[in-house]
């Protein structure tokens, strides 16, 4: 499963007007795999979310989804795509209920499967209440259960987790498991890092447009080459009495370029007999503020 190209993204251009809003992305996504989609506001992450929807228009470039090229948004309509937008609006007067029956009717799907899902995102007790009295947490289940009604085959979600209280966040990332076990291709466009981070298997990282980096969190590292930082009592004891540990510590605090990271284990394991020592990888935060920070010494 893992293998097969579900949305295939070629030299994507958006232009409005003269303005470039996606500048010449090329993007894979395979079938039971989560990609998610980073960069600073007013990147074009929204822009290329609606162009694999079929909602706007690409200025140029192409798109295949499920091994079809997608040319108008008849053909975008063919694929099974479940799409979350930010901040979404619901038909405020209807009950949770009649939305999803709603949305099920649009996609095809048995009613009774409403019944089925409002349960299972917790909405049973509410679904005969009107969209309006719901909270913001509420709401954003409401939207990501209908983005998930049809089992889809490709799941786009625009901050799902935004205003999410953190067990709601984590119901949303387990549903999302599910459906990657099941075969759906998922790219989520997200601020949040640190809640995303756990939950991907790779991330695509653009500024202005532009692709900055890209792949799995172990091969962005290796990218950025940000220092790996060695921690414990053993590294403490190991570079007091090691003249090689002692000479690559600054204040006593060992921290080793990415490259160097196996030769260093070697070393304290076998050389130094230290083992009681842990390693502190740089997270995706670090990581997406590196690519950034590179993005805008290159533009200034
Ligand atoms: N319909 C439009 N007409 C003109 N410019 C637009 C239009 N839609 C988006 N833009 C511009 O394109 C750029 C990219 O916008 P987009 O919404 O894709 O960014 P984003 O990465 O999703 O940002 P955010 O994280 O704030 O949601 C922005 O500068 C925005 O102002």
């Amino acid at each position: 499963m893992q293998d097969t190209t579900a949305i295939l993204v070629t030299h994507l251009v958006k232009q409005y007007g003269d303005f470039l809003a996606v500048d010449d992305i090329s993007l894979t996504v395979n079938a039971g795999e989560t990609l998610a989609l980073l960069g600073h506001n007013g990147a074009g992450k929204s822009s290329l979310i609606k162009i694999l929807l079929g909602i706007v228009p690409a200025t140029s470039g192409e798109i295949s989804m499920l091994g079809t090229v997608l040319k108008n948004e008849k053909q975008h309509r063919k694929i099974n795509l479940g799409y979350l937008p930010e901040n979404i609006s619901l038909y405020e007067k209807l009950t949770g209920k009649e939305v999803l029956e709603y949305f099920a009717s649009l996609k095809g799907v048995a009613k009774n499967q409403v019944v089925k899902v409002l349960e299972e995102f917790g909405l049973g007790q509410v679904q005969n209440k009107p969209v309006r009295t719901y909270s913001k947490g509420m709401k954003q289940r409401l939207g990501f259960a209908q983005a998930i009604l049809s089992e889809p085959d490709i799941l786009l979600l625009d901050e799902p987790t935004v205003g999410l209280d953190p067990q709601a966040s984590l119901f949303m990332y387990q549903k999302i498991a599910e459906l990657k076990r099941q075969g759906c291709a998922i790219v989520v466009c997200t601020h949040e890092l640190a809640v995303v981070e756990g939950n991907i298997d790779r991330a695509f990282i653009m500024a202005n447009g532009k692709k900055l980096a890209s792949g799995r969190l172990e091969e962005l590292r290796q990218a950025a080459d940000l220092k790996v930082h060695f921690t414990g009592d053993d590294i403490l004891d190991a570079i007091a009495h090691d003249d090689f540990l002692s000479r690559l510590a600054t204040n006593n605090q060992l921290w080793v370029h990415q490259v160097d990271k196996p030769r260093i284990i070697k070393y304290l394991t076998s050389h130094r007999g230290a083992y009681n020592f842990s390693i502190e990888e740089p997270d995706l935060s670090d990581i997406y503020h590196h690519f950034m920070n590179l993005h805008q010494h290159k533009a200034a």
